[in-house]
């Protein structure tokens, strides 16, 4: 039986994870969110008031789940709060949708989010505090760093390696034993065919738009 759970934030990323946690049966004691009136009601669930009232309920008796989103270059909000909370002694839920899939060897650190849709292929470890996000696929031997997000329908061929905080964009894809160091960003629908350094951003061609040709 899993212990209750806070759930950290009430933004989108927070929603997908609220109807995960309900499909899990798992118990909801509420929401933190500042912007949000302590004792009010979102999502059909109790605003409990800022981060700070985590420290009303004992360390061994509640899980937390990591709401905070991630976009490019701003991994910091979620994995700061990640870590501060770590500090204090609390421990986060590692959450897996029941419509993924991950290979039996696979690892999974603490914190991680695994959503509806992705496939996690053998041998792959997956660090503290990741995304794996809708539709995504890690293939087999891939090693990816903390604090990461995969975005929604990203592909990481075989073999393949992430720093901590890398962004993948939505719909990107990454050929076999490419690396990607420490902070980078791969653009939404990006093709990477060669690897990245730390802090480095992957742009992927642009559409071209134009008028269609009148009769
Ligand atoms: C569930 C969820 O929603 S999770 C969220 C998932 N979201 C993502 O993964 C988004 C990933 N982010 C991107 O792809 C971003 O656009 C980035 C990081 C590549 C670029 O960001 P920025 O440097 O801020 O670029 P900016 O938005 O200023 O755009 C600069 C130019 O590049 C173009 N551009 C930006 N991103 C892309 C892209 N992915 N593909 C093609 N062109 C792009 C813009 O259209 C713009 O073109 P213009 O100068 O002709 O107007």
């Amino acid at each position: 039986m899993s212990k209750p759970v806070i759930l950290l934030g009430s933004g989108g990323h927070a929603r997908v994870l609220l109807d995960m946690l309900r499909r899990l049966d798992i118990e909801i004691l509420g929401i933190t969110d500042p912007h949000r009136l302590p004792g009010g009601e979102h999502f059909g669930v109790r605003v409990l008031g800022d981060d700070s009232v985590i420290r009303a309920y004992a360390a061994d008796g509640v899980a937390l789940v990591n709401g905070i989103g991630s976009l490019p270059g701003d991994a910091g909000l979620r994995a700061n709060l990640y870590q501060r909370c770590v500090v204090q002694g609390y421990r986060f839920h590692t959450v897996v949708d029941p419509r993924a899939f991950a290979a039996g060897d696979v690892q999974l650190a603490e914190g991680v989010q695994v959503m509806a849709g992705v496939i996690i292929q053998a041998g792959t470890e997956i660090a503290e505090n990741c995304i794996v996000n809708s539709g995504a696929i890690v293939e087999h031997d891939c090693r990816i760093g903390r604090d990461v997000h995969i975005a929604p329908g990203a592909v990481l061929s075989g073999g393949v390696e992430l720093g901590d905080k890398v962004h993948i964009g939505t719909g990107a894809t990454i050929i076999q034993g490419i690396r990607i160091g420490s902070g980078s960003v791969v653009g939404a629908g990006s093709v990477v065919t060669r690897d990245v350094g730390c802090k480095q951003i992957v742009y992927p061609p642009r559409s071209h738009i134009q008028d269609l040709q009148q009769d």
